[in-house]
């Protein structure tokens, strides 16, 4: 967590996303925050880590293989409500080492990437996530309300520097 803005609240997450052979790979998360939606394997950065240990750790703990390289595509900023504030470094991978495995977190699928599941996926991943399969960089920042439903706000930048 950032401490940046005294009394507001900053969490550092990850999402990763392994592509190779024309699909990707995406988990069905079973539990915790986005329940039932499809995402890359991610989540919360802890205390001592980097970004990137975090990526790895996710990666391993929600469907039990490793990643051989990360490459930073991605930084979002979401806002929820107003003042509960994410920032979200999003990485690519060439391929995982190993089999994926479902587990009580996630059920892992590969997914050809004309066959993108947008419309079960965060209302905000439409916006960015066809940059990163296109190997595109981006930075976006969301103004979600408070339940982390509804998207009222968006501005994407595609091809900087992140
Ligand atoms: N693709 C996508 N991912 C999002 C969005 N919003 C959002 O929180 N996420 C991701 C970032 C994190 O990987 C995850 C939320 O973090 P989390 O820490 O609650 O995940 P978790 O339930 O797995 O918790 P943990 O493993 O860290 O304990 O969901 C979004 O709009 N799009």
């Amino acid at each position: 967590m950032v401490d940046l803005y005294p009394g507001w609240i900053v969490q550092e997450a990850t999402i990763t996303y392994p592509v190779t052979d024309g699909s990707v790979l995406l988990i069905e998360k079973k539990r915790g925050v986005g329940a039932g939606l499809y995402n890359g394997p991610g989540g919360k950065v802890e205390a001592g880590e980097s970004p990137r240990e975090a990526a790895r750790r996710e990666v391993r703990e929600e469907i039990r293989v490793r990643v051989p390289a990360l490459s930073k595509f991605g930084e979002l900023e979401f806002v929820f409500g107003g003042d509960h504030f994410m920032t979200v470094h999003v990485y690519r991978a060439p391929g995982v080492l190993g089999d994926p495995e479902e587990t009580v977190e996630a059920k892992p699928r590969w997914v050809a990437l004309d066959a993108v599941p947008y419309d079960r996926m965060w209302e905000d991943d439409r916006y960015w996530l066809p940059l990163l399969l296109a190997g595109r960089t981006f930075r976006g920042w969301f103004r979600f309300d408070g339940a982390g439903e509804t998207l009222r706000g968006r501005f994407v930048e595609p091809d900087v520097t992140v």
